[in-house]
C-alpha cells in the first residue's frame, strides 16, 4: 500500500465493528480497530450482557420469595450482590475473550488507545492514534454513547466526585444500595430499578414525563408501572429534580414545590449522549447535530464519501441488533454489491418482569400517522401455559391495518415477552395479514398460544 497504511480503520470496537472488522479482513482487506477501553462497547462491558445476567438472578430470589406459591419451602431468602456481580462479570469477560480471539484469527491490527480523525492525506483520512498517525481509505465510526447528565444543579459535582452511579459505573457498586434514587424511567432506570428492589433496595424513581416507558401506549405504561409498584417500587412522575446535594450519609434530591428525598444512592438513567465531541469530526468536514449524532444515509455513509457510521451514533434506534444490522449494511456497502441498506423494521424489548417485547407501531403512533387501525388485547390471565408457571402478569395487544388486515405493531407484556414478540416480528416482516396467525396451530399450552389468541379477538 502506497498511499495508505490500511484500506479501512474502525473507532470503536462497539457492536458492528468486530464483525465487520472480521469480514472485511476475510476478504482480504488490510484492517485496523482501534479501542481505548474494552472489546464489545457498551454492550458486553456494562450494558446488555451484565444487565441480563444481574436480572436473572433477581428472578431467581423472586421466584424463591415466591415459593410457597409453587409448594415449594425454601426458607428465608438472602441475595449476595458480590457473587450476582461475579456472575455477571464472569459472563461478560469470556463475551470479551472470545471477541479478542475473533479479531486475533481474523488478523485485524488492534490499537489500544483513544483515537481521533487527523484530517485528509490526499484521497485518504488520517487517524490519530497511540502517538500515531494511521492513513486509510476509509474510515468507520462506531463509537457509542455515554450516560448523559441532565443539567441538575449540584449534580456534575456528585458525578465528579464518584458519588452517583450510571450504566458505566454500577458493576463498581458492591453493596446494596439502601435507598436508590433514579433519575429516568425508561429502559435502564426501569430494569436495573426492578433489579435493586429484587436484590433488597428500597427503589425511588424520578421521571420528567407523566408515565413510564412514555414512547409506549399509556395502558402499556401504566400496567408496567402498577407491577412495579406491586413489588414495591416507588414513582414521582412528572418529577422535576432541581437540585442534588451530598448529606453526611448519601445525598438529597430537591424537587420542583420544595418537596425533598433523601437516598443513600443515585443512579442517573436519563439517556445517552454520543461520543462524538473527540472525533476531530471537523477535520474532515464533519459536524454532528444539535445532539452529537451523525447523520447518515440508508447505507450508513456519513455526509462525507469514505467515512461510514455504525451503532448509536448515527441517531435512530440505539440497540445492540441494530448495531450489528448496521454491520451487515456495511459489509453489503463496503465489500459486496451495496444493496443492502439500513431499512428496517426494529423490534425491541425493556427486560423488566415481566418483559416488555415491542414492534412496529403503538396505538397511538398508528392512529397520529392516519390508519384506520382494529386493536385487540388479551390478558395473560386467560393463558394456560402462564397460569401453570404461575406468571400470569400482563396483556399482549396487536394493532391492525383495517383495511389491509396487517399488523402495524405489538406489545407483549409477558413472562418472556421479549421472546414472544417475534411471532409479530415474523408475521410483519413476510407482509403477511394477522389472519395467517389466527389460521395456525400453536402448541398447547404455551406462551405463543397468547399472540393466536389475541388475534382471535380482532374478529375475521
Ligand atoms: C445499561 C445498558 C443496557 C443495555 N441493554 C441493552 C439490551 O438489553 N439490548 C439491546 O439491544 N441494547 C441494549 N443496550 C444498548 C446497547 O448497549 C447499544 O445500543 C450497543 O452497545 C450499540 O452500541 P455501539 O455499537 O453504537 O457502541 P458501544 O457498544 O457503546 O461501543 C463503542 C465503543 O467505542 C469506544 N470508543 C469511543 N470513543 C472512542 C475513541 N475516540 N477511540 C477509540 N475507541 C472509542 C468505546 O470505548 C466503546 O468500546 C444497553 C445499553 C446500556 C447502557
Ligand atoms: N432492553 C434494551 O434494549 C435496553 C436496555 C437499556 C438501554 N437500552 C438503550 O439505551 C438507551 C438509553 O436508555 P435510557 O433508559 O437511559 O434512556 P431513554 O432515552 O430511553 O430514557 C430516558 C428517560 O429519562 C427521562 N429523563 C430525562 N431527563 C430526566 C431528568 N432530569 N429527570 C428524570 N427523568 C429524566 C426521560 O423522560 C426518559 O423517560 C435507550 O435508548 C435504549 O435504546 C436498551
Amino acid at each position: 500500500m502506497a498511499d495508505v497504511d490500511f484500506d479501512v480503520i474502525i473507532i470503536g470496537a462497539g457492536q458492528a465493528s468486530v464483525p465487520l472488522a472480521r469480514a472485511l479482513a476475510e476478504a482480504g482487506r488490510e484492517v485496523a480497530l482501534a479501542e481505548r477501553k474494552h472489546l464489545g462497547g457498551s454492550c458486553v462491558n456494562f450494558g446488555c450482557t451484565p444487565t441480563k445476567a444481574v436480572i436473572s438472578s433477581a428472578k431467581v430470589a423472586h421466584l424463591a420469595r415466591r415459593a410457597a406459591d409453587y409448594g415449594v419451602h425454601v426458607g428465608a431468602v438472602e441475595v449476595d450482590l458480590e457473587a450476582v456481580l461475579a456472575r455477571a462479570e464472569s459472563i461478560l469477560q469470556s463475551s470479551r475473550q472470545s471477541l479478542r480471539s475473533t479479531l486475533d484469527e481474523a488478523g485485524v491490527r488492534l490499537i489500544e488507545g483513544s483515537a481521533r480523525l487527523a484530517g485528509r492525506h490526499g484521497e485518504a483520512f488520517g487517524v490519530q492514534v497511540g502517538g500515531e498517525t494511521l492513513r486509510a481509505g476509509a474510515v468507520v465510526l462506531n463509537t457509542g454513547t455515554r450516560t448523559a447528565i441532565p443539567p441538575i444543579e449540584g449534580l456534575e459535582a456528585l458525578v465528579e466526585g464518584g458519588r452517583v452511579l450510571t450504566a458505566e459505573t454500577w458493576l463498581a457498586q458492591r453493596t446494596v444500595p439502601k435507598h436508590l434514587a433514579v433519575l429516568g424511567g425508561s429502559y435502564i432506570g426501569l430494569e436495573l430499578g426492578q433489579f435493586y428492589r429484587r436484590m433488597g433496595s428500597e427503589v425511588t424513581i424520578f421521571e420528567t414525563a407523566e408515565r413510564i416507558a412514555a414512547r409506549e401506549d399509556e395502558d402499556v405504561s401504566r400496567a408496567l408501572q402498577a407491577l412495579l409498584e406491586g413489588e414495591g417500587v416507588r414513582f414521582h412522575l412528572g418529577a422535576q429534580v432541581e437540585r442534588v446535594s451530598a448529606q453526611s450519609e448519601g445525598l438529597e434530591l430537591h424537587l420542583e414545590g420544595g418537596e425533598r428525598v433523601a437516598a443513600s444512592h443515585l443512579l442517573i438513567a436519563a439517556g445517552r449522549q454520543p461520543n462524538t465531541d473527540a472525533l476531530d469530526l471537523s477535520s474532515v468536514g464533519l459536524e454532528p447535530d444539535d445532539g452529537g449524532f451523525l447523520e447518515v444515509d440508508e447505507r450508513l455513509a456519513s455526509k462525507v464519501a469514505g467515512i461510514w457510521v455504525a451503532g448509536d451514533i448515527r441517531g435512530g434506534p440505539m440497540f445492540t441488533h441494530t448495531a450489528y444490522d448496521d454491520f451487515e449494511v456495511l459489509a453489503s456497502q463496503l465489500l459486496g454489491e451495496g444493496e443492502r441498506t439500513a431499512e428496517r423494521l426494529v423490534p425491541y424489548a425493556m427486560f423488566t418482569d415481566p418483559q416488555l417485547g415491542r414492534v412496529g407501531m403503538s396505538e397511538r403512533e398508528a392512529r397520529e400517522a392516519g390508519f384506520e387501525v382494529r386493536v385487540a388485547t388479551y390478558d395473560m390471565k386467560a393463558n394456560g401455559r402462564a397460569r401453570a408457571l404461575g406468571e400470569e402478569d400482563g396483556f399482549v395487544k396487536v394493532v391492525v391495518d383495517a383495511r389491509t388486515q396487517k399488523l402495524l405493531g405489538a406489545a407483549v407484556l409477558a413472562a418472556e415477552g421479549a421472546e414472544l414478540v417475534h411471532v409479530f416480528v415474523a408475521l410483519m416482516n413476510a407482509g403477511a395479514p394477522y389472519t395467517v396467525l389466527d389460521r395456525a396451530l400453536h402448541i398447547h399450552p404455551t406462551l405463543s398460544e397468547a399472540t393466536k389468541s389475541v388475534v382471535k379477538g380482532l374478529g375475521a
